[in-house]
């Protein structure tokens, strides 16, 4: 072959490979999060690195600090989380940012649904109820709830980016009349006292350093009645405190997904109760007869692979900001950390409560 020919060759199959892995391969999980669309939230550009090793230096703060302290930085630590992994995580995974039992000869797509639909039925949701969405992220759960239920449901993050981002996908799926978006502190909610007719989180609660302050405002804006499922993030009674190995899994999982500490599963319908909730039902949807949720994270070995090799190319090109890699490093090391905790069986990330506000005359009892 003469050498121009070659040279024309190389360059045509070089453009073809550069172009399936990022528009074609780029495009992982979901159509309209592409690799070149990869922002770090509201981060300009040139801050990335910064916020990186601010939302670092949390971890790096001593023990000993006192409790109280930390945790009022634990809301603008977790904003700055999402603005760093928001984008990532549509792009890798879809827009519902959690996990479910896998089912086996069924997409990852049909048992995210099956997982929030889970969610409406429990709630007992139908057209012209109000549900509260308490942590949204981009309202992956709020879409399906309100396609499944009829249900009108106003959601709340304490991410902007998120909110735009859940606004924008509401509007795409004609659900805007019936999905809305708030930004704020689910410790300390916008709304008035007995505003909704049922609520529910799904891997959102994780998030608060007193899992009291979350519960208790989703009691106050509850109507008496009203009902409230969460999926919790906790460690299992495998876990043992004095086996490094979980501890190290554990420590892995909290540094890799902003958490200001993991809780233990039977701290759930405690502090449940504490507030004031009836506890309607319990029940860890992780362990057998679900099929292990885990198998997601692990299957995809090649896949962050080529996500790594399409994030390094893009950053080199400057089309994505400096520090994206850093972040995919942080999500890949914790990934395999969640998929240890899953494996070993010390972790859950999905055990169910329902809970119900009581209506006065029960209470009184
Ligand atoms: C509930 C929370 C988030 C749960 C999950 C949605 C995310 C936890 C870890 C994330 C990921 C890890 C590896 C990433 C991979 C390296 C990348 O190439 C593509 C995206 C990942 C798969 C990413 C996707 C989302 C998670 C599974 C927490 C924060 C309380
Ligand atoms: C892992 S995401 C889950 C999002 C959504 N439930 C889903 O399943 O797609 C956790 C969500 O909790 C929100 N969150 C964390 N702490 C919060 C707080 N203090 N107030 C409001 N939202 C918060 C985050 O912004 C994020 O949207």
């Amino acid at each position: 072959m003469e050498p121009a020919t070659m040279a024309w060759t190389l360059a045509a199959a070089g453009f073809a490979l550069v172009y399936w892995f990022v528009w074609v391969m780029g495009a992982a999980e979901v159509q309209g999060k592409r690799a070149v669309d990869l922002q770090m939230g509201s981060i300009a550009g040139d801050k990335v690195g910064d916020k990186y090793s601010q939302y670092w230096s949390f971890f790096r703060s001593p023990k000993e600090t006192a409790a109280a302290a930390t945790a009022d930085k634990v809301p603008a630590f977790v904003d700055t989380f999402y603005n760093l992994v928001t984008d990532i995580y549509e792009w890798g995974w879809g827009q519902s940012f959690h996990f479910s039992p896998s089912l086996p000869g069924r997409s990852h797509r049909d048992a995210t649904r099956v997982h929030e639909e889970r969610v409406a039925d429990l709630l007992e949701a139908r057209p012209g109820k109000r549900l509260l969405d308490v942590g949204c992220g981009v309202g992956g759960p709020m879409r399906a709830i309100t396609a499944h239920s009829g249900s009108n449901v106003v959601g709340i993050t304490i991410n902007e980016y998120q909110v735009n981002r859940a606004r924008s996908h509401n509007r795409k799926a004609g659900l805007d009349a019936q999905c809305e978006v708030v930004c704020g502190n689910f410790m300390a909610m916008p709304f008035p006292d007995a505003s909704f007719d049922g609520a529910y989180s799904i891997e959102a609660t994780c998030h608060a350093p007193r899992l009291q302050d979350v519960y208790g405002e989703v009691f106050r804006v509850l109507k008496p009645g009203g009902l409230y499922v969460s999926y919790e993030w906790v460690t299992t009674p495998l876990y043992r405190a004095d086996d490094p190995e979980h501890v190290e899994v554990i420590q892995g999982i909290e540094r890799g997904d902003a958490l200001p500490g993991l809780r233990r599963q039977d701290e759930i319908a405690a502090v449940a109760k504490e507030v004031g909730f009836d506890v309607v039902k319990e029940l860890d949807l992780a362990v057998p007869p679900s099929h292990p949720w885990w198998t997601r994270l692990k299957m995809g070995r090649l896949s962050y692979w080529r996500n790594s090799l399409v994030i390094r190319a893009l950053t080199l090109l400057r089309v994505a900001p400096k520090g994206v890699s850093e972040v995919h490093e942080m999500l890949y090391d914790t990934a395999q950390h969640l998929t240890r905790g899953g494996e070993t069986g010390i972790f859950s990330p999905m055990h169910m409560v329902l809970l119900r506000r009581p209506e006065p005359a029960a209470a009184a009892e």
